[in-house]
């Protein structure tokens, strides 16, 4: 491979834009590790560019270019719209995935010195497969970068066939979703191999087998209906399973790294191969409603005088605090009640994306002033 570009070998990966990895997996299968193992691996003479999407961790035990933490106070955020850890992370991303376009340009000029980019994603899965800011940071990527999704499952917990099937299935609805290539990537192979899992894939009776041993089919009354539907799942995965690319790896000893980027290049040739005509084309589709919608916008405001609708504006955030206390912190500024400091002229940016979001936020909280006379 040579040194002076990017480019995969016998991939049509433009050689300026860097694979994107999206990095999912259930709580604790070892995603943060084994993006820090991934932060280690020099390729073409550089390491991968790291972004961390997780605002709640305290920790990011890797170098990242660019971290959710820096731009959204995920505590600040909880405390103003009162909600719970998990509201809070979703928020949290929601906001940050408003500005998502100007992290994909980032990620698009980090691909002149780096092959790979790793998205490292919040612990909890649903939070990103299952909410709107994960489609919007997922289509974002995928409509500019090669992009593969990488799915992290604990071999150590899947061991019995039920919670192996659980964790498929789950691969398996994340695959069908997302429609870009996908890598399982079987985690903590220094504890456990990952042998029987690929037998289990391989091998249908192998897995009914285990299934059976397991007692997860019978009970004292005969088969039970969770039995007898793992065992029509996994027939019905037999076709996801002989398509599937997975490799086992530690991300404690970094065993299977080397195997996991064969694969990665793999998945970003069958991006350009089978992908990205699709996603080029929904992005060409979605600019152009875009810029309808901003025309039918400034029709509209050109002909209806409009007033703010005051009240709810400031109903958004409670008394005492800004909206600005949960964008673009300061690092060093850590809490909304620290000292206030010298005020900057605001920068003024008015990107495309963000003059049709302002519009959008006018069109709900503006409404015509004969409602003030
Ligand atoms: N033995 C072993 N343990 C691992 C490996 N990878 C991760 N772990 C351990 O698994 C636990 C969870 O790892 P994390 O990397 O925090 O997992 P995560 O998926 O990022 O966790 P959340 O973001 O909190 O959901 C930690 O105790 C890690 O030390 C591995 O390859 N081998």
């Amino acid at each position: 491979m040579s040194s002076d570009t990017n480019k995969p070998e016998g991939s049509n990966a433009e050689p300026n834009k860097p694979i994107c990895l999206i990095i999912l997996g259930m709580a604790g299968a070892g995603k943060t590790s084994f993006t820090r193992r991934l932060s280690s691996k020099v390729i073409n003479g550089s390491r991968p560019y790291l972004v961390n999407l997780d605002p709640a961790c305290r920790e990011v035990p890797y170098p990242a270019n660019i971290d959710i933490r820096d731009t959204v106070d995920y505590k600040e955020v909880m405390k103003q719209y009162g909600l719970g850890p998990n509201g809070g992370i979703v928020t949290a991303l929601n906001l940050f995935s408003t500005k998502f376009g100007q992290v994909v340009d980032l990620i698009e000029k980090a691909g002149k010195k780096h092959k790979y980019c790793v998205i490292d994603t919040p612990g909890q899965i649903e939070v990103f497969t299952w909410s709107a800011s994960g489609t919007i940071v997922t289509e974002t990527l995928a409509s500019s970068c090669p992009t593969v999704v990488v799915y992290v499952m604990d071999t150590v917990r899947s061991v019995s066939p039920v919670t192996f099937m659980s964790n498929m299935l789950y691969a398996c609805s994340i695959l069908y979703k997302t429609r870009l290539p996908f890598i399982v990537v079987m985690n903590k192979i220094d504890v456990v191999n990952n042998s029987y899992a690929v037998e289990w894939m391989r091998d249908f009776e192998a897995f009914q087998e285990a299934l059976n041993a397991d007692g997860g089919g019978e009970t004292e009354g005969g088969n039970t209906y969770i039995g007898n539907l793992t065992q029509s799942m996994a027939l019905a995965l037999d076709s996801f399973y002989s398509d599937l690319k997975c490799c086992g790896v530690s991300a404690h000893t970094g065993e299977g790294i080397d195997e996991f980027f064969k694969l990665v290049d793999e998945s970003a040739e069958e991006y350009e191969r089978e992908y990205k005509a699709d996603w080029l084309k929904m992005r060409a589709e979605k600019l152009a409603e875009e810029k309808r919608k901003k025309e039918d916008e400034l029709k509209k405001t050109d002909s209806v005088e409009t007033v703010i609708d005051k009240k709810s504006l400031i109903d958004e955030v409670p008394i005492g605090r800004e909206l600005s206390d949960m964008y673009l912190k300061h690092p060093g500024n850590e809490s909304s009640s620290d000292d206030e400091g010298t005020e900057n002229e605001p920068e003024i940016d008015d990107k495309p994306e963000d003059v049709a979001m302002f519009q959008e936020f006018l069109k709900k909280h503006i409404k015509p002033n004969d409602t003030q006379k």
